[in-house]
């Protein structure tokens, strides 16, 4: 978050002060009803800022639906319906391929389209769109970034750092030619939040949130939000066989892994004595489950490569503005 976007949410906070907005310091508001509380999110997507004008828009649409689910399954909740926002350009086939992608990524995640507002933007206005997701919490309760305990361990799904690498090699205009490459563009235009994952965590997890602006401020965001700091290893990052066949294993590579963001994977602080729990649950469930880290007292973040320690990035993250 920039400064900017940083004091624009603190200035936020003085008018958001019901319990349900959780201090907009989580991935979601928690509305309680007595039939189940509501898990709420919204995510607007933008182009040239969150994808580019030539990815199909089909996957645009799959983008929108994936980044806005991904803060449910943040929260372990299950989507209930969802409301658009969108920005109707001077391309009318643009809007069609939208559409089918949309219909199909609905279809895909079972989830009912609402309602929402279309507006006609003039000419030269960027494209733009905008989802509100609603999702029934777990009756675990909803896990919160800020409920993080001293001692317990940092752990993410797989991999970490794909679509950062495939946005980079859209940006560098190679030919996307090879199978591994056309993995890494893959997961930068079409995110899959881990729904599935969120819902079978929740119950093991003091905190919760997705990876959206990158590993290293997305940990640090649960360690301040819970007045902690965090130690990260970076030898224990996740990367795909795909990100390491295309950019090799290095410091560098796994530095630019942990900053990129977009990877919409989810990173948890549980207690250090659930961690046999964890590793059972992941084979059982058959998902892949990381620990990179740990909270300790104290604040900020440290990075180690083993038990080397590594000089922070001057960026931890993507920053908007
Ligand atoms: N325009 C806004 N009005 C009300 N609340 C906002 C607004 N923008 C951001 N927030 C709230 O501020 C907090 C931080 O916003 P941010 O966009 O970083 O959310 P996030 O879910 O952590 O990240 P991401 O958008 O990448 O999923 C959230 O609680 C969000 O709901
Ligand atoms: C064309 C293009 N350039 C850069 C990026 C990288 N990027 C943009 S926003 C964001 C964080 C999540 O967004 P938000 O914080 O708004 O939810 C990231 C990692 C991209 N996806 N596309
Ligand atoms: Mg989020």
């Amino acid at each position: 978050m920039s400064g900017r976007e940083q004091a624009f949410i603190t200035a936020l906070r003085q008018i958001a002060g019901d319990p349900a907005a959780r201090n907009l310091s989580d991935d979601a508001a928690v509305l309680p009803r007595p039939s189940g509380d509501l898990v709420l999110s919204h995510d607007i997507i933008v182009e040239n800022v969150h994808y580019f004008p030539s990815d199909p828009p089909e996957t645009v649409a799959q983008k929108l639906v994936g980044v806005n689910l991904s803060d449910l399954a943040a929260k372990g909740a299950k989507p209930i319906g969802a409301l658009m926002g969108y920005s109707l350009g001077p391309d009318y086939k643009w809007d069609q391929a939208f559409l089918k992608g949309l219909e199909s990524v609905c279809h895909q995640y079972n989830l009912p389209l609402l309602g929402g507002d279309t507006v006609a933007v003039p000419r030269h206005t960027g494209h733009f769109s905008a989802m509100t997701v609603i999702g029934l919490a777990p009756s675990c309760g909803v896990p919160d970034r800020r409920a993080a305990k001293e001692g317990d361990e940092l752990w993410v799904t797989s991999p970490i750092g794909d679509a950062g690498f495939g946005l980079n090699l859209l940006k560098q205009k190679k030919n996307i030619n090879h199978s591994a490459q056309e993995k890494l563009v893959q997961a930068y235009r079409s995110p899959e939040p881990r729904l599935k994952e969120g819902i079978w965590l929740a119950p093991h997890v003091h905190a919760m949130a997705d990876i959206s602006d990158g590993l290293l401020i997305d940990a640090e965001r649960i360690a301040n939000a819970s007045g902690l700091a965090v130690r990260i290893r970076l030898d224990r990052v996740p990367l795909s066989s795909e990100a390491i066949s295309c950019f090799g294993d290095t410091k560098s590579t796994r530095l630019q892994a942990v900053t990129a963001g977009d990877d919409y994977q989810l990173i948890m602080a549980c207690a250090a004595n659930k961690r046999q729990e964890l590793l059972k649950l992941s084979k059982e469930k058959q998902f892949d489950l990381y620990r990179v880290g740990q909270l300790t007292a104290g604040s900020g973040l440290s990075l180690f490569y083993g038990a080397e320690p590594i000089k922070q990035p001057d960026r931890l993250g993507y920053l908007h503005g």
